[in-house]
């Protein structure tokens, strides 16, 4: 069997029996888990389907490997390989702090315009948690991943660049409040109608695929009104014009207060609820922080813009295991290009250790199977998931919170796994 290009034809994805997919293998903590992940996603596949599916991964280069090799950090050939083949996973690459070159990872997301960053938040059984009932988070976010401060407009402190744009705010914008102008630093957030619509159009189509009940959109409008404020009224409107009745919002509820008091909105969002109408409404991102640890319940498919989103993915995490257990995707829902890749980053300090908990991205991995419509393979994984981690043989972040567990190295939990397919 020969590898074959994944293609898509009227937004719809085809997949060949043994599709070629390009791989990143990542910086620091990179190559170990994906060595581990890789293994047990081909024993999965070829499990799942008797050794008539396989992926034939191909190597892209990204981050240090491909600076050694090339003297380029993220070479034009990763991404027109990636973009040629559709569907990529990848590992961590590092962002240096302060200076040197922009995110590699948010270029890729950026390059080829995967403006969704899709990241799945819910429990697995017995594994570790800081809350009394890890059962109750099970959410969905949705991170814009296209704008928003990611952008990278910046301005440096001290340079003739900042020196021109605090002048042209202070002396044509009518900015009075730049508290110390001439140390200052300048960043500039663009939020866009179009780039809010899309986001939430997708996360809206997911609560209804899914059979989700309410979409939070996430904001802090009240400091940043342009912005953030209207992320949140774009999404309303867009939920109101293009998903009619099968949504109920809270600015219609707002509405019937107005026009009809407080018990007649109530009862109207208690009728959307029995009829199974998605329940799209909105909170403040300070707010949202104590909430989805206080009343998790509460909350089901979350849409937000790219800095909250990333805040959020992290918090979350934590809630149900921590980031060595957070999985994602970087998606664009026109194109059908999809980047499948792990919540968390390089953790340098235990890069070559064999150490870390690779299920964020093989679980993102497992995002990408039931993507490529190979649901047998991913519920295999889960199920030896659970099967692993309830017999407590886990790496060193769980078993440091567990009773009784037993510490494995990374690989070795990678061959637990395999063991407990199916
Ligand atoms: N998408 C991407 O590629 C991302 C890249 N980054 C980049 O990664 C680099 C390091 O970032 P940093 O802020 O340290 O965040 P990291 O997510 O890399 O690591 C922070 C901590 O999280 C825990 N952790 C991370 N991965 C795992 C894992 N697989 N298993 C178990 N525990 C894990 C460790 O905790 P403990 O110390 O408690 O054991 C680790 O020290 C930066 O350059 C950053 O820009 C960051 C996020 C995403
Ligand atoms: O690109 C980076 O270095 C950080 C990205 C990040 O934190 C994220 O995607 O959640
Ligand atoms: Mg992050």
């Amino acid at each position: 069997m020969s590898g074959e290009k994944i293609t898509v034809t009227n937004g719809e994805l085809h997949v060949p029996n043994k599709p070629i997919i390009p791989y990143i293998e990542g910086d620091g903590i990179g190559p170990d888990i994906w060595k581990a992940s890789s293994r047990v996603i081909e024993a999965a596949v070829d499990k799942a389907y008797n050794g008539e599916k396989a992926i034939e991964w191909k190597e892209v280069l990204a981050g240090q490997k491909a600076h050694d090799k090339t003297g380029e950090w993220l070479p034009a050939e990763t991404l027109d390989t990636i973009r040629e083949y559709m569907i990529a996973i990848k590992g961590p690459l590092t962002t240096p702090i302060g200076g040197g070159f922009r995110s590699l990872n948010v270029a890729l997301r950026q390059d080829l315009d995967l403006y969704a960053c899709l990241r799945p938040v819910r429990w697995y059984e017995g594994v570790p948690s800081p809350v009394k009932r890890p059962e109750d988070t099970d959410m969905v976010i949705f991170r814009e991943n296209s704008e928003d401060i990611y952008a990278g407009i910046e301005f440096q402190e001290g340079t003739p660049e900042v020196k021109k744009v605090v002048d042209f705010l202070q002396n044509e914008m009518g900015a009075d409040k730049i508290r110390f102008p001439e140390t200052s630093g300048i960043g500039i957030k663009p939020v866009s109608r179009e780039g809010t619509e899309r986001l939430v159009r997708s996360a809206i189509q997911y609560a209804l695929d899914e059979g989700r009940k309410n979409v939070t959109l996430v904001h802090k409008g009240n400091i940043m009104k342009f912005t953030e404020g209207a992320f949140k009224n774009w999404g309303y409107e867009l939920a109101e014009r293009e998903f009619g009745d099968k949504v109920f919002t809270w600015a219609e509820y707002d509405r019937i207060v107005d026009d009809q008091g407080k018990e007649a909105a109530n009862a109207a969002q208690d009728k959307a609820e029995s009829e199974g109408k998605i329940i799209v409404k909105d909170s403040i991102a300070d707010i949202f922080l104590q909430q989805i640890l206080t009343r998790p319940k509460e909350f089901d498919v979350v849409a937000t813009m790219n800095l909250n989103g990333d805040y959020v993915s992290d918090a979350l995490a934590a809630q149900v295991g921590g980031i060595g257990i957070a999985p994602g995707a970087n998606i664009n829902y026109d194109t059908g290009h999809a980047i499948f890749e792990a919540t968390h980053g390089t953790a340098p300090k235990y890069a070559g250790q064999d150490k870390v908990n690779p299920s964020s991205v093989l679980l993102s991995g497992v995002l990408m199977l039931r993507h490529l419509g190979w649901g047998e393979a991913a519920d295999m994984i889960e199920n030896a998931m659970d099967k692993t981690i309830a017999e407590k043989t886990v790496t060193y972040d769980f078993a440091r919170l567990m009773d009784g567990a037993t510490e494995v190295k990374c690989s070795e939990f990678g061959d637990a796994l395999i063991r407990n397919l199916g």
